[in-house]
């Protein structure tokens, strides 16, 4: 597989410098900014306003020693209470405009990534990097949209904080000012490196946490409950859990540990700093360059410009690390945006109703997989046909079908629709023209009707038909809320079914849709026999004017297909009628002998 394009961010992410990752904090800012934008005009606007004029009242009346001003007029002390008044009025007014646009980023942000994950090509999830990314945003950077939000609000606010003690130091003194960016300059450096350390380290843990997490849904899952059980995997897997975390846990130990002595160091040095700073300040006062007054002054403009200082410094290293986790976010958004399905050519019309699939030179191979799973298969299937697709496991018939939903897109050759290759065709309308009953039908959390229908509204004439076809009628019959009952037994009043009788819903669901064309993928795997052979008279009946790809290993029901194509590795090994391949006595005669002697055993 070509090397994942999420590993040059890692590697990118590594090798990146401390004066480059703190560059990243104005793009950071900028986009936070512009997703709360985009989530609240009003809210964004409110917040930065109310807590910039909040910054600059608070700095104006209490950052400056005001010793000299408060002997000169007592009104100011009058003005200093009215505007600590105002302040505080405008700082509630700005955390409450925050504290609403916070859960509006998320909820934007949450959104945005499910439409993506909802719509990226079927292969991505196959892609161990592309899941690695999405598991990170998913996990983190969701969580950070918000964080990020009040990072940029608080590096604004105490950036305006600093302005405005800055401006009265550098009236005081011109040396005041790198003296004091000095004293914080090292303890900004070991809150970057601690950040970046903690980054990193949560990018490396990635793909255990990821494992730690799949293991510990096994662990307390209701799917994996039995088999656990049954096979006493209890006491292996949480081995492997605590293997795991025992690991994950002294990573994390090991950069606490790091992170302590870069913080001691850069604490020492900034003590070392402010020792020197003061001394400077001494050296002035000796050397005569500066008065006895404004040294009193600057001392304290010192403290309080280190104290804005560090609570900017703060904010740009909390803006910095949720950065961090909200670029995870971002780029795996840009990411999944490159893996949507290309937009259909200018004029692409939808496809009409169905006269002739046909499959030409078709190669696929899975992105994880060494071996192709199609290797230059033709086929031609008309409309009104039923055709067979057999052959054994993994020789490529679940590929093949979900090749001409247009699910995957062939490598070479092409899936044509009526003449036209179905990838340039507008895949929803596509879609809508197929009926898909799948091996691995998915068991929705929903009502038997949702599951059926698929959608919120159902065509009542078209279920009961659907549920008649394909027998889930018997089974929604028996449950206490007939077609509203949810079937899963995690939720109240959810009920399950067994194996056939969820292959009837599957069934029915393929059914429902009355599409051109039907494929229909192991549809009677649990089915008892009965059922089994109502399935098939059924799929007689709807072929009448409508086309159906059947697979199956079911060798006896392939009969009544027109046409049987044996795939072998990939390829068409033969096809025709079933006389026509039993006489050949090539691999479909072999395989239907294996199983018709198996049941003449039985019988004798
Ligand atoms: N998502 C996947 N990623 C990688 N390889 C895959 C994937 N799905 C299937 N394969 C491989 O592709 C080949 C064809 O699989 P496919 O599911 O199409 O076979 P099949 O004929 O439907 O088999 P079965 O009769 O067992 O259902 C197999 O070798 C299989 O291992």
């Amino acid at each position: 597989m070509a090397a994942s394009r999420y590993r040059i961010h890692d590697d990118r992410m590594a090798e990146a410098t401390l004066p480059g990752m703190l560059a990243r904090v104005p793009g950071t800012a900028a986009t936070a900014l512009r997703w709360a934008w985009r989530a609240s005009p009003r809210d964004t606007a409110a917040t930065l306003l109310l807590h910039a004029a909040a910054g600059v009242l608070e700095e104006l009346f209490s950052a400056v020693p005001t010793a000299d001003r408060v002997a000169a007029a007592l009104p100011a002390l009058l003005a200093l209470a009215g505007a600590a008044v105002a302040r505080g009025a405008l700082q509630a007014a700005a955390g409450w405009a925050q504290a609403r646009l916070k859960p509006q980023v998320e909820r934007r942000a949450e959104v945005h990534l499910f439409d993506l994950t909802a719509r990226i090509e079927l292969e991505s999830f196959d892609d161990s990097s592309f899941n690695d990314a999405m598991y990170r945003a998913r996990d983190r950077g969701l969580y950070e949209a918000g964080r990020v939000i009040d990072a940029a609000v608080e590096v604004l606010s105490a950036a305006i904080g600093l302005a405005a003690v800055a401006g009265v130091l550098a009236v005081l003194h011109p040396v005041l000012l790198p003296l004091l960016a000095l004293t914080v300059a090292p303890a900004g450096w070991a809150a970057v490196r601690a950040a970046r350390m903690r980054y990193r380290q949560m990018r490396e843990l990635t793909n255990g946490r990821r494992r730690k997490w799949t293991l510990g849904d096994l662990l307390a899952s209701r799917d994996s409950a039995a088999e656990l059980r049954a096979y006493t995997m209890g006491r292996f897997l949480l081995e492997e859990y605590t293997r795991l975390a025992d690991r994950e846990r002294a990573a994390m130990l090991a950069v606490a540990r790091r992170q302590t002595a870069v913080r001691a160091v850069g604490d020492a040095a900034g003590g070392a700093a402010t020792a020197a700073t003061y001394a400077a300040l001494g050296a002035l006062l000796l050397a005569g360059g500066m008065p006895l007054a404004v040294a009193g002054t600057a001392v304290l403009a010192i403290r309080q410009g280190q104290a804005a200082l560090q609570t900017l410094l703060f904010s740009v290293n909390m803006m910095y690390e949720s950065g961090l986790y909200f670029t995870d976010f971002t780029e795996f958004c840009a990411a999944a945006r490159r893996r949507l399905p290309p937009p259909p050519p200018a004029g692409a019309r939808p496809p009409g109703p169905l006269r002739e699939l046909a499959v030409r030179g078709v190669h696929f191979c899975y992105p994880t997989a060494e071996e192709p799973a199609l290797r230059g298969v033709d086929l031609r299937v008309r409309a009104g046909e039923i055709v067979a697709l057999v052959g054994e496991n993994g020789s490529g018939k679940t590929t093949l079908a979900r090749l001409i939903c247009g699910l995957y897109r062939a490598q070479r050759g092409a899936v044509a629709w009526n003449g036209a290759d179905v990838a340039e065709l507008p895949g929803e309308a596509l879609r809508r023209r197929i009926g898909l009953i799948a091996q691995e039908y998915c068991r929705w959390p929903m009502t038997a009707e949702r599951n059926v229908a698929m959608d919120a509204a159902a065509d009542r004439a078209r279920l009961s038909r659907a549920a008649r076809q394909s027998g889930a009628d018997a089974v929604v019959a028996r449950l206490a809320r007939g077609w509203d009952t949810v079937l899963d037994p995690r939720f109240a009043q959810g009920a399950d079914l067994s194996g056939g009788q969820w292959q009837r819903i599957a069934g029915a669901r393929g059914l429902y849709r009355d599409a051109d064309l039907l494929i229909v993928d192991e549809p009677t795997a649990a089915l008892d026999a009965r059922a089994e052979h109502a399935f098939f008279e059924t799929l007689r009946e709807h072929a009448r004017g409508r086309t159906v790809v059947l697979i199956t290993h079911r060798l006896a029901s392939v009969r009544m297909a027109d046409r049987i194509v044996v795939l072998d590795r990939g390829r068409v090994a033969e096809q025709g009628g079933h006389a026509e391949l039993m006489a050949r006595g090539g691999l479909y005669a072999e395989l239907y002998r294996l199983q018709a002697d198996a049941y003449r055993e039985r019988a004798a």
